[in-house]
């Protein structure tokens, strides 16, 4: 061995012990990230039998709530001291489409029990792919959260679409989720198309069922089984938790056999810094009419524990002036706002205090520019 190769190896050597040291689940999960890659078989997927079909008159495959007396929605993660029969063990991928608004990141939150997924009564407001990691006694349900699919006006829309097909044809089962209280239209019917050679098993999700009376529930149901051959149609409600179990159970059902992916307290992969931009990003957003939420991004440029604190320093990046003074408000209230909403959405996700450092910063066409797409992790 020469001394540039002993010199090669030892450095390996001390970036694998630091990375051990610094995360010592990593090595677990890298391996398990490879089967994210594999050109996952639908073994059981497909050949799982229907859900029950419940006496109502809708049609067949709508699932009805299993168990009516289930309480909660929240899953707690397994016990560490759980055998894991690796026989009937379910482990896979699960995502849910639909158009803008349709309830997906509120349904991803639900079955998660965490605000992993960024809300807001604003279409298109998910841009990054969120994982959250449902664990129970026999299965691992990994949920990846995607922007929709639209048509592409800029490079952002553009990287936004690849995105979501290349999540699609990753995934073992699609959720595709059709609003209860709006009927059925023409966005709905091109999503539904897009499915046919994919080789996940889709479902249907009628979401807000809250919101809509029985009638007006079996009619949707009715035009939904009349779009595509679903596996299995479901209709929740992610405010109420009326039927996300049920709904958990057959995603679930879909899965392939599989070890657990991913070790047991992992609840999403996101890293917090994301995670926090995107909590900022949703205050950013709120009250907001106009065409603001596709022209905001949010980068967390540092964090620094001190003591009981945590310092948090980001910046809220728009493309014009007009912007900036419509985030910033007048005399700065608009901010100040911002910041106070933003920091209690933070301090409950780190379960800390927090100091926020928000500034608003103008990057000029940034959706357009690869390089500020990049920058900003797209
Ligand atoms: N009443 C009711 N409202 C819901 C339900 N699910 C979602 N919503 C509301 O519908 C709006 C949109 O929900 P999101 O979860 O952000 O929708 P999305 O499909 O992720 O939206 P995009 O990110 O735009 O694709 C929000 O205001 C939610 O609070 C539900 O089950 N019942």
């Amino acid at each position: 061995m020469t001394a540039g190769e002993r010199n090669e190896l030892r450095r390996q050597e001390r970036r694998a012990a630091r990375r051990e040291q610094s995360d010592p689940g990593a090595a677990k999960r890298g391996a398990a990230e490879g089967v994210t890659k594999r050109p996952a078989p639908k073994q059981t997927a497909t050949s799982a039998p229907a859900a029950p079909v419940s006496q109502d008159p809708r049609p067949s495959g709508i699932t009805a709530p299993a168990r009516t007396e289930r309480k909660k929605h929240r899953h707690k993660a397994a016990s560490r001291s759980v055998e894991v029969d690796t026989t009937t063990y379910r482990a896979g991928f699960a995502c849910f489409v639909g158009r803008p608004n349709a309830g997906k990141s509120t349904l991803t939150n639900a079955i998660i029990g965490q605000k992993i997924a960024i809300t807001s009564n604003k279409p298109q407001t998910t841009r990054h792919v969120i994982r959250g990691i449902l664990h129970q006694e026999n299965s691992q349900l990994v949920l990846v959260d995607t922007p929709g699919l639209h048509r592409p006006r800029t490079l952002l829309g553009e990287r936004l679409n690849d995105l979501v097909r290349e999540t699609w044809s990753e995934v073992d089962v699609i959720g595709i989720c059709f609003p209860a209280d709006e009927p059925v239209g023409a966005g709905d019917r091109f999503i539904s198309a897009e499915m046919a050679e994919l080789k996940a098993t889709v479902i249907a999700v009628v979401t807000k069922v809250d919101l809509v009376d029985p009638a007006t529930l079996t009619k949707r149901l009715l035009d939904v089984s009349k779009l595509y051959d679903f596996a299995d149609i479901v209709p929740v409600s992610a405010v109420s938790g009326h039927q996300v179990e049920t709904l958990v159970d057959v995603l679930v059902k879909h899965l392939p056999e599989s070890p657990p992916l991913y070790p047991d307290d992992v609840l999403t992969e996101e890293p917090e810094q994301v995670l926090i931009g995107e909590l900022i990003r949703e205050a950013a957003l709120e009250g907001v009419r106009d065409e603001l939420p596709h022209s905001i991004a949010v980068l967390v440029e540092e964090m620094l524990v001190e003591g009981r604190t945590t310092k948090i320093y980001a910046n809220l990046f728009v493309e014009r002036d007009s912007q900036k003074s419509i985030v910033i408000g007048t005399k700065g209230a608009r901010l100040k706002d911002v910041g106070t909403r933003a920091r209690a959405e933070i301090e409950q996700l780190l379960g800390r205090k927090i100091y926020l450092d928000l500034h608003v910063r103008i990057a000029k066409e940034w959706q357009r520019d690869p390089k500020q797409l990049r920058k900003l992790g797209f």
